[in-house]
């Protein structure tokens, strides 16, 4: 690319032009998790933030047989889930083996592997999780999975909106952002790159009734991603505050009348990488607290832990029914 402002402009309208499009093609695709002919070329891809590559590691023989990928902010709660699968997917492992984490080469995220299911942590927000995303991506790439065999999902925790009782799983119908659009922006080459964050509702039919038969309360709704944990949500307890209740709940009553069910960080971007590579996918977030209520998350740690667990047993429940463990 060139530096003149013309050649620039030309370029801006193309590719703007070409992103209307692309996101029309990606639709019409085969899903596919990569799609980027440069890879071809590289004589080596390290994915550096877990700590593995296609050279250095044989990711065939170590993750070809993977199906669904689930994912969740904090590294405890993925090593626990992990644990959790072994037991529930009557996992065999050998006298004195246990579970490793294969990520273990970094201290970014952690990564199990239980069977066909990966359990990673993704950290806090939409930077983290669109790093681990591109890795993962790449990694079931490398391992020859095909796209149209493999699940993700997000199990993760939220504040709710509109009278949820706190501990109701949200199931995302779809992910808006902070001023309710429905896509992620990437700023790319200069430019803004709008990537529709769509979920699949067919799939969420089914985890609803799954969440109905483990007699867990569980709705479908939109939800809000936001950039930041306090102002971005309308928080009225963060460093700063520059508007007043009365705005607050004015923001969040107006989310909630265009369908927002909860808030969160990751979904917008979950929701866009996985669409645009025609992976199914899911989010399920279990809420912390009703944001017409309060601000502050202070439920006792053993409540929450079983909130927090709701997502995951749905999820696993669903796992063990593919797999015809039920
Ligand atoms: O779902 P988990 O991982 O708990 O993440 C949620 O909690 C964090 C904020 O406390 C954000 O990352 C938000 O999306
Ligand atoms: O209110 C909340 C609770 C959990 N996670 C969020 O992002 N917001």
């Amino acid at each position: 690319m060139h530096g003149s402002v013309d050649e620039l402009g030309i370029l801006m309208g193309q590719i703007l032009f070409g992103v209307v499009q692309y996101s029309r093609i990606v639709l019409k695709n085969e899903p596919s998790f990569v799609r980027n002919p440069s890879l071809a070329c590289m004589e080596e891809d390290v994915l550096y933030h877990i700590a593995l590559g296609d050279k250095s590691h044989d990711l065939k023989e170590m993750f070809s047989d993977v199906k669904f990928v689930c994912f969740g902010g904090s590294p405890g709660r993925m090593q626990k889930f992990a644990f959790q699968l072994v037991d529930e997917l009557k996992y065999k492992m050998t006298a004195g083996q246990t579970l490793c984490n294969v990520a273990g080469g970094s201290d970014r995220y952690v990564l199990y592997k239980v069977g066909p299911v990966i359990s990673v942590s993704h950290g806090m927000g939409i930077p983290s999780l669109s790093i681990l995303m591109h890795e993962i991506l790449k990694l079931l790439h490398h391992a020859e999975c095909s796209p149209s065999d493999v699940t993700f999902f997000r199990i993760g925790t939220s504040g709710g909106l509109g009278s949820l009782e706190p501990g109701t799983v949200v199931i995302s119908e779809a992910a808006v952002d902070g001023i309710l659009r429905p896509y992620m922006e990437v700023a790319t080459l200069g430019m803004i790159i709008q990537h529709p964050a769509l979920l699949n509702q067919e799939l969420n039919a089914e985890l609803m009734a799954v969440a109905g038969e483990a007699e867990i309360k569980a709705v479908c709704g939109k939800t809000m991603c936001t950039y930041d944990f306090y102002e971005g949500q309308a928080r009225l307890d963060g460093a700063f505050c520059d508007y007043t209740p009365e705005d607050k709940m004015a923001f969040l009553k107006r989310a909630h009348s265009r369908r927002v069910a909860n808030i969160e960080m990751e979904s917008l971007c979950f929701a866009a990488m996985t669409h645009r590579a025609g992976i199914k996918s899911a989010v399920l977030c279990v809420t912390l607290l009703d944001r017409l209520k309060g601000d502050q998350i202070c439920t006792p740690h053993d409540i929450m832990e079983e909130w927090q667990q709701r997502p995951q047993r749905i999820v696993i429940k669903y796992i063990r029914k593919q797999l015809g463990l039920e």
